[in-house]
């Protein structure tokens, strides 16, 4: 069933809300940005609230509509970007891998998230900035070890920059909710449909497309 809200170009088989938070500057916009319009900027201004994105990505033959709630960092706006979370269906958790500080926000990010979004949220971590990695002060290990504390559901190294892993990130998101919304429909595993049943999916930056947990881009502690 599609649904349509102004014309058949608007038409859509799945709509998914994905939220992406973290500490000022990782690059969130230029990720959210990236993803858009294939375009890198060096964005002088942060976030000011939540900024608002759609697009439509064709998965497995459906035209999948995403909204990105790209929301700043800073801590004034707290309160404003909390608003959002409750009706999103995944969130991207963001660092700078070349900024520990950031990373070690993230189980304030998982904390927050699980205070004020829905129960089912899909949790993903991305470390941007892979570009730099000469400057690199969080480890690949470090992350998937997080992650799999927290029960996410992958970690990808991304850069915006570059234009590394940013689709993977939304396609990858994309699938599982559409997975998990398929079962909530049929009761069981969709025929014919990518299913990532929920444990964390760790690609590396090397990787460029993930369809499911594999033996190739999972790391041995997850298996
Ligand atoms: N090297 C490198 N720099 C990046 C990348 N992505 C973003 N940046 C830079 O990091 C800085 C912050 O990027 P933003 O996208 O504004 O960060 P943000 O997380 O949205 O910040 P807030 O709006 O304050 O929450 C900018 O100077 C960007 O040019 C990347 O992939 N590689």
């Amino acid at each position: 069933m599609s649904f349509s809200s102004s014309g058949p170009e608007e038409a859509f088989d799945y709509l998914f809300k994905i939220i992406v938070i973290g500490d000022s500057n990782v690059g969130k916009t230029c990720v959210v940005h990236r993803f858009k319009s294939g375009q890198y900027y060096e964005k002088q201004q942060n976030t000011i609230g939540v900024d608002f994105t759609v697009r439509s990505l064709e998965i497995d033959g459906k035209n999948v509509k995403i909204q990105v709630w790209d929301t700043a960092g800073q801590e004034r706006f707290r309160t404003i970007t909390q608003s959002y979370y409750r009706s999103a269906h995944g969130a991207i958790l963001a660092y700078d891998l070349t900024r520990r500080s950031t990373f070690e926000s993230i189980p304030h990010w998982i904390h927050e998230i699980e205070k004020y979004g829905a129960a089912n949220l899909v949790l993903m971590l991305i470390g941007n900035k892979s570009d730099a990695s000469e400057n690199r002060q969080v480890l690949f290990e470090d992350a998937c070890t997080l992650a799999e504390k927290h029960g996410l559901l992958a970690v990808l190294e991304t850069s915006a920059k570059e234009a590394q892993n940013v689709d993977e990130v939304f396609t990858l998101m994309a699938k599982e909710l559409m997975a998990r919304n398929t079962l909530q429909l049929h009761g069981g595993h969709p025929p014919n449909s990518i299913y990532l049943d929920s444990r964390p999916v760790i690609v590396s930056s090397s990787v460029l497309a993930v369809a499911s947990p594999t033996e190739e881009n999972c790391e041995d502690s997850y298996s």
